[in-house]
């Protein structure tokens, strides 16, 4: 049925003065005061940093809009370079990159501004990237009930590049295919040529 479902930001409500309090506590813990007089700048850090992290986990609500395919529109809706700003569930760094996300509609077709909403909806947790593209492709398959999805995700993850193995130009390519972007291998390949941006 066409219509709007709205969608709303998952868990419990943020409480930012006891992530301030944490912030404080975990910069003291690794050497830098927050309230040393001398740098009074840093006052209001651990308040800004949980400020910040609470942003990064907190999606907007919005509507997922659907409309009758009254015209029998039948080829693919590909959307790319859709922003991805997600928090690795690992060591709570971002990771950052684009989403191409298509489908192949039946009944119904989405509003398109619907497609980053999805993507945003959830990225802003912690996360893994491949349960990410998962999801974005979970759910569209379950509002839309279309002939097909694509989902590719292309990411830096900074716990990768400015840590660790520091490997700074690795990135990260997941992919998620279902109904006929899956098994029809022309289907298939359509998808790929289109996020990758050759002609059809
Ligand atoms: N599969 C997957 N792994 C991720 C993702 N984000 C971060 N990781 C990885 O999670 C792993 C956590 O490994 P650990 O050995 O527990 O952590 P660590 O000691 O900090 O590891 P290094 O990053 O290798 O220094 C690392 O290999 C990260 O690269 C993700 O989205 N998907
Ligand atoms: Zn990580």
């Amino acid at each position: 049925m066409p219509g709007r479902a709205a969608i709303l930001p998952e868990g419990p409500e943020r409480d930012l003065g006891a992530a301030a309090a944490a912030g404080a506590e975990f910069m003291r813990a690794l050497g830098v005061d927050p309230s040393d007089e001398s740098r009074p700048d840093l006052a209001l850090t651990p308040h800004r940093f949980a400020t910040a992290y609470a942003e990064m986990l907190t999606p907007r609500p919005f509507d997922f809009t659907t409309f009758l395919n009254v015209e029998g529109y039948d080829e693919m809706v590909v959307v790319r370079d859709i922003a991805v700003q997600s928090l690795c569930e690992h060591h709570l760094l971002p990771f950052v990159g684009v989403a191409h996300v298509a489908y192949l509609p039946a009944n119904l077709i989405v509003g398109l501004s619907k497609l980053p909403r999805i993507v945003e909806h959830f990225a802003r947790r912690l996360q893994t990237q491949e349960r990410l593209t998962l999801q974005v492709a979970e759910a569209l398959e379950s509002h839309l009930q279309p002939r097909g999805v694509g989902v590719v995700v292309e990411a830096t993850h900074s716990c990768m590049t400015l840590r660790g193995v520091r490997s700074e130009h690795a990135s990260t390519k997941t992919s998620s295919l279902r109904g006929s972007l899956r098994s029809d291998p022309a289907t298939r390949a359509e998808f790929f040529a289109l996020v990758n941006g050759a002609a059809h």
